[in-house]
């Protein structure tokens, strides 16, 4: 089976760690390695839930789960369940969603007790809380050329490799910007922020492509065992988080083609970057690898052009980067009944 199609060049050959180059090539699928049909077969009393984090996707949420609903719950009963979170949206995203056949719940009615945090995280962590599958996939909501490979990729090595259990997508990500596409130029905080940290202090983890892909799928009981960073913090904590639990072979990664979506102002990639920063230098802390005096100030100033009262011409804005963390679920929810 032809698993992947990442070369390594004589310089990588060298410079890559022995145990990453064999991870390369045991761990690296295609999502046509498998078809919708073959892993319905194969899923058997197992159960999959789709987690669709939304804040103000109202144009491409409902595209994402008509695709899903109609290839893999009706066409093929591959996923049993898909939930939309409605992050805090300001626009219709929560009709579109519902009209398109998900389940929908507002971010901050799940667990309700719980006082609530803030971000994609906490998105993904309520959305793991309203779902039960057993198997668990991420996809976002602001995909323009989702396609039920995504899904179907995503739990081929969780259907058919027990030793797999986290699997992240990993793609082509052109930077679209008006009628200009740079075909490699999206993922800009993973190449600028996180591939560079990765590689420093988690060399194990140089061979995830996308290590901050927003498609990414899991087994219950392990995403229920693991914290939820909330705003950005999520992706790179998951795999710091899992890498030092279940070690780099019970991670996996698929590749899912080409991914285009709605991107963000690069103020709005600075503070993205930001959050990351925070998580990874919080994760060196635990490890005892970071010897500071003082932890690091969460707030982050930026400029940007606009008048402002009295003419300025630039206007200072600051904004706290801070992230927390939800604990693994299984400390909040009751113990499940057996059976
Ligand atoms: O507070 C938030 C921020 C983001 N998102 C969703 O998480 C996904 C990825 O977020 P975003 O597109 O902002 O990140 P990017 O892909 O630009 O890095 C999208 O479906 C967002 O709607 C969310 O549910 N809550
Ligand atoms: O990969 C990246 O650099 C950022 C930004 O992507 P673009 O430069 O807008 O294509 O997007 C990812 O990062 C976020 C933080 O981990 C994830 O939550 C997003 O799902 C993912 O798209």
């Amino acid at each position: 089976m032809d698993t992947t199609r990442i070369g390594l060049d004589s310089g990588a050959e060298l410079a890559l760690s022995p145990r990453v180059r064999s991870w390369l090539r045991r761990r690296s699928w295609r999502a046509d390695d498998w078809t919708a049909s073959q892993l319905a077969a194969l899923k058997g009393e197992r159960t999959v839930s789709v987690v669709i984090p939304a804040r103000d996707e109202e144009e491409t949420v409902g595209q994402i789960v008509r695709t899903i609903r109609t290839a893999l719950m009706e066409e093929e009963q591959l996923v049993d369940d898909v939930l939309v979170v409605d992050s805090r949206s300001r626009d219709n995203t929560a009709r579109v969603a519902a009209e398109a056949g998900a389940r929908v719940v507002a971010q901050d009615a799940v667990l309700r007790p719980l006082p609530d945090m803030h971000g994609k995280g906490e998105a993904l962590w309520k959305g793991l809380a309203a779902t039960d599958g057993d198997l668990v996939v991420f996809v976002d909501g602001d995909l323009y050329d989702f396609t039920a490979g995504y899904v179907i990729g995503l739990l081929g090595p969780l259907l058919t490799d027990p030793g797999v259990d986290y699997v992240k997508g990993f793609y082509h990500r052109p930077l679209v910007n008006g009628a200009h596409t740079d075909a490699d130029g999206g993922g800009r905080v993973t190449e600028l922020v996180a591939r560079p940290l990765l590689n420093m202090y988690w060399p194990d983890l140089a061979g995830f492509v996308q290590p901050l892909a927003g498609e990414y799928a899991g087994r219950r009981d392990v995403l229920e065992s693991i914290p939820f960073v909330t705003h950005y913090g999520v992706e790179v904590a998951h795999l710091i988080d899992l890498l030092r639990w279940r070690g780099l072979d019970a991670l996996a990664q698929v590749d899912l083609g080409m991914r285009t979506h709605r991107h963000q102002s690069t103020q709005a990639l600075g503070r993205m970057a930001g959050q990351i920063m925070l998580t990874v230098m919080d994760r060196l802390d635990r490890s005892g690898r970071l010897v500071t005096q003082e932890a690091p100030s969460t707030l982050l100033a930026q400029f940007r052009r606009g008048s402002v009262a009295g003419g300025a011409d630039r206007e200072l804005m600051v904004t706290d980067l801070a992230v927390r963390e939800r604990p693994p679920l299984r400390t909040v929810l009751p113990p499940r009944s057996a059976g």
